[in-house]
């Protein structure tokens, strides 16, 4: 089998997400078909009506909004049908005109790492999104094979750094050798992939809306900041200022809020659904003002 390539068929990752934030607005809108609001739009909670769903989100979201976050496992629950559908959401989106960050949240050792790099950020991959969520929970160096594909084929990476949920900060709070949070050990090494790129780089980090003011220094990342817990998780995009401080106002793109529930709560109808995306944009556009 010929592996998919990895030429470098456009634009950096950061560039194309900076463009996209300037004409569309700071938002990511994760799509996540929890079987809860399958029921509620009076969908079976079956493969078709996870198809059903996502062709309903793609129709109200991906020519509006910035970024389509979907949550693999949702897919991932229905087998073989669930990852089909996922692929036609990766079409749709990119049809659109909206990039696709999935979130999958891989990580393990360097050269399994390569595989995951092939399936989720290699040119001809049918999984291929704009950009992946990792964990460096191996070690951020293990991450480095979907790091090099990332940007040998103008992709992006999230690692997760500060994560939105309460049992984050037992790890990530930690001091490792030498007195550095592991957080702050992972946004340095972030920011040494990131040094010098303009207008920035393509090595993100997820932080939590929710995670409050943590003494981490996220000021020299100089890549995307992903910030999923508005909403359904209690954070407002007032929390925004406590969590990144002047890094809000640092340039297209530079933080990008995220949120699901509360936006596709609004379904099923397209137009509700737009409309709770505006209104987030709005209320993040303030706070960033
Ligand atoms: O730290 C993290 C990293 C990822 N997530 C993901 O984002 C969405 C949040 O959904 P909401 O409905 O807006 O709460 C979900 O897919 C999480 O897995 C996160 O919440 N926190």
């Amino acid at each position: 089998m010929t592996p998919p390539s990895t030429s470098p068929a456009r634009a950096p990752f950061g560039a194309r997400l900076a463009a996209a934030v300037k004409a569309r607005g700071p938002l990511c809108v994760g799509i996540d078909p929890h079987p809860a609001l399958l029921r509620a739009w009076d969908l079976p909670v079956t493969a078709d009506g996870l198809a059903r769903f996502t062709a309903v989100c793609l129709d109200a979201l991906a020519p509006t909004v910035a970024v389509l976050k979907p949550q693999s496992a949702f897919y991932e629950q229905f087998g073989s049908a669930g990852i089909a559908v996922l692929e036609r959401l990766l079409v749709g989106a990119r049809q659109a005109g909206a990039l696709v960050l999935l979130d999958a949240k891989r990580g393990d050792i360097g050269s399994t790492m390569q595989a995951y790099a092939a399936a989720y950020l290699a040119d001809g991959s049918p999984l291929a999104a704009d950009a992946v969520t990792v964990s460096p929970y191996l070690g951020f160096g293990s991450l480095q094979p979907a790091v090099d594909t990332a940007l040998a084929t103008g992709r992006g990476v999230f690692v997760l750094a500060l994560t939105s949920n309460p049992e984050g900060p037992t790890v990530q709070h930690a001091r490792a050798a030498g007195g550095r949070m592991v957080a702050q050990q992972i946004a340095d090494e972030a920011a040494a992939r990131n040094a010098g790129v303009r207008p920035l780089g393509s090595v993100g980090l997820v932080v939590g809306a929710t995670v409050g003011r943590t003494g981490v220094d996220l000021s020299q990342v100089n890549g995307p900041l992903l910030a999923p817990g508005l909403g359904a998780q209690g954070a407002t995009a007032d929390d925004l200022r406590d969590v990144f401080g002047d890094a809000l106002t640092a340039g297209p793109g530079s933080v990008l809020p995220t949120t699901s529930r509360e936006v596709l709560g609004a379904g099923p109808s397209p137009l509700a659904m737009r409309d709770a995306a505006l209104r987030q944009v709005d209320a993040i556009r303030a706070v960033m003002a």
